[in-house]
């Protein structure tokens, strides 16, 4: 067993450093598609970058490591009780090594667990086969995405596509709407696995099950062949686009799977998984428990920069700002939408607990004039005591949303850094107050990780790792200006215009 666990720390260290080849293959597909230049382009470029960086340092591509969900085949006889043991072990030291983040938090608490253990962490499913190897299939799906996972039962109305009626074009808008509403939060371009069919529970168990496949396989069944092909080529006119920035490639691959329902029901399950699409598999020697061979790794594919450097001379040519906190209400009046900044010195971390935190109690830290970080980073100590940034990607904002507009005012912050952007309630108090939000590349954890020159503190430590309130002094931090102090928002503007383009798809395609 022993090396058993030693081949499980291989495989979960793979599949959060090393972006499997079908998915690369996508991703420089994607990038080819969109015009040099462009906020796309350029998230793509930054996206590639970080694929490669993340290799290079086998480090974590996405800072959210996610929840690890193994799917385990087992000769007949197998322990599995020893090896469920053994993936225990496996998973607690990859996160001490700081390839896995501290990911698994008590629901009534709060408090982290610190190892990835707990009830219901790590997800492991174990089913026997006929044949003699042992087969683990993991995936690294994050909270952002799978916050975007949706489930509808037919028949419903659907916002922009009408009825969806319990048949195969009901399925078709389904898939549509999935898209639709995921808009750039879940960090587009995404993969999606669906399921037509089971309760509830099966139903998306099914759907995420379909992310096992690979992303240039052929569906068996004739009809989920060409709807997977319709889908793929229909959300791309969704004008979604990386990030939500807008673009040519909102969706990156889709894989429908099919099962058995209850007469009264209907469902249609989607799991959303980000471009970070974290997936690799082994065969393992039931005997010595070595890898035999990887599942997603047949082939050598390296990342696309060739676009890279065209793109950023043509970003030199923008309207590329460089602020240092404090900083003023002038300023943040002169910013305006599609803008790159690029910020030095020094930002807070600050996500879900401590905004909570902050609505009723003052701040240890003085904020006025300074810089908010939607970030949950994956941090290492080394032995002098000192904290290293491994990876820091920024969170979903929306979540903040009830918050964040009164915290800006009450502290006098002036930027909010993250991704997906932000409500109306937020434009709004940045119109008030003179505030900025700033949109990052969501899953650029090692591209981010490289700005930051040192670690400057830490407070609020009982909130567990990722919602700690890190202080970070950075140098060269990029990001682009999506929601200004006039109004202006870039996540309304393309929300709206997506709705249109869905709208284009109301009528029947499969009768
Ligand atoms: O938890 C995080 O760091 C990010 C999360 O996966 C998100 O997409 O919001
Ligand atoms: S931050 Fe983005 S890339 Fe990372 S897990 Fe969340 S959705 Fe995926």
């Amino acid at each position: 067993m022993e090396k058993f666990k030693e081949s499980m720390l291989q495989l979960i260290t793979e599949t959060s450093t090393y972006l499997p080849p079908d998915v690369r293959v996508a991703i420089n597909a994607a990038k080819l598609k969109e015009d040099a230049g462009t906020r796309s382009a350029l998230s793509l470029s930054t996206i590639a970058r970080n694929i490669q960086m993340a290799e290079e340092n086998v480090s974590p591509i996405c800072q959210d490591t996610g929840m690890p969900t193994f799917e385990i085949k087992t000769p007949v006889g197998a322990n599995q009780i020893e090896m469920k043991k053994a993936i225990h072990e496996a998973i607690a030291e990859a996160t001490k090594q700081g390839k896995l983040r501290s990911n698994s938090v008590d629901s009534l608490t709060g408090v982290n667990s610190g190892n990835n253990l707990g009830p219901g962490t790590p997800v492991i499913h174990f089913e026997q086969w006929e044949k003699d190897e042992i087969e683990v299939k993991l995936i690294l799906k994050g909270g952002g995405c799978e916050n975007k996972n949706i489930q509808y039962s037919l028949p419903t109305e659907l916002e922009g596509l009408g009825k969806a009626g319990r048949d195969l074009d009901g399925v078709r808008k389904c898939i549509l709407h999935a898209v639709y509403q995921a808009q750039g939060q879940g960090c587009s371009a995404g993969f999606i696995g669906v399921g037509i069919g089971g309760d509830r529970t099966s139903g998306y168990a099914l759907a995420k099950h379909q992310l096992f496949r690979r992303v240039d396989d052929v569906n068996p069944i004739p009809e989920l062949a060409q709807l997977e092909d319709y889908i793929m080529e229909a959300a791309n006119k969704l004008g979604i686009g990386t990030m939500g920035f807008g673009g040519n490639t909102t969706l990156l691959g889709c894989k429908i799977g099919v099962e058995n329902r209850l007469p009264a029901s209907f469902f249609v399950s989607v799991a959303y998984n980000c471009w970070a699409f974290r997936r690799q598999g082994v065969t393992i020697d039931p005997v010595t428990g070595e890898i035999k061979q990887y599942l997603y790794k047949d082939q050598e594919v390296a990342m696309d920069l060739s676009t890279a450097a065209a793109a950023e001379e043509k970003q030199e040519a923008r309207n590329e700002i460089v602020l240092e906190a404090p900083i003023t209400e002038e300023q943040i009046r002169s910013l305006k939408v599609g803008d790159v900044v690029i910020i030095n010195g020094l930002m807070h971390t600050g996500r879900d607990a401590l905004h909570k935190y902050l609505m009723d109690n003052d701040c240890v830290t003085d904020l006025n004039g300074g810089i908010i970080y939607h970030c949950g980073p994956v941090m290492l100590k080394d032995e002098a005591g000192e904290w290293h940034v491994k990876a820091a990607g920024p969170t979903t904002s929306i979540r903040e949303e009830p918050y964040q507009g009164e915290i800006m005012k009450k502290f006098g912050i002036r930027v909010v850094i993250g991704k997906g952007g932000m409500g109306p309630k937020t434009l709004q108090a940045l119109k008030e107050h003179g505030g900025v939000y700033l949109n990052a590349i969501g899953g650029a954890a090692q591209y981010y990780a490289d700005c930051i020159e040192k670690v400057e503190g830490v407070d609020y430590m009982e909130f567990g790792i990722p919602e700690a309130m890190w202080h970070l002094r950075v140098k060269g931090f990029a990001a682009i200006v999506t929601m200004d102090s006039h109004g202006n928002s870039l996540h309304a503007d393309v929300s709206k215009s997506s709705l249109e383009k869905l709208a284009q798809f109301a009528e029947p395609v499969f009768k």
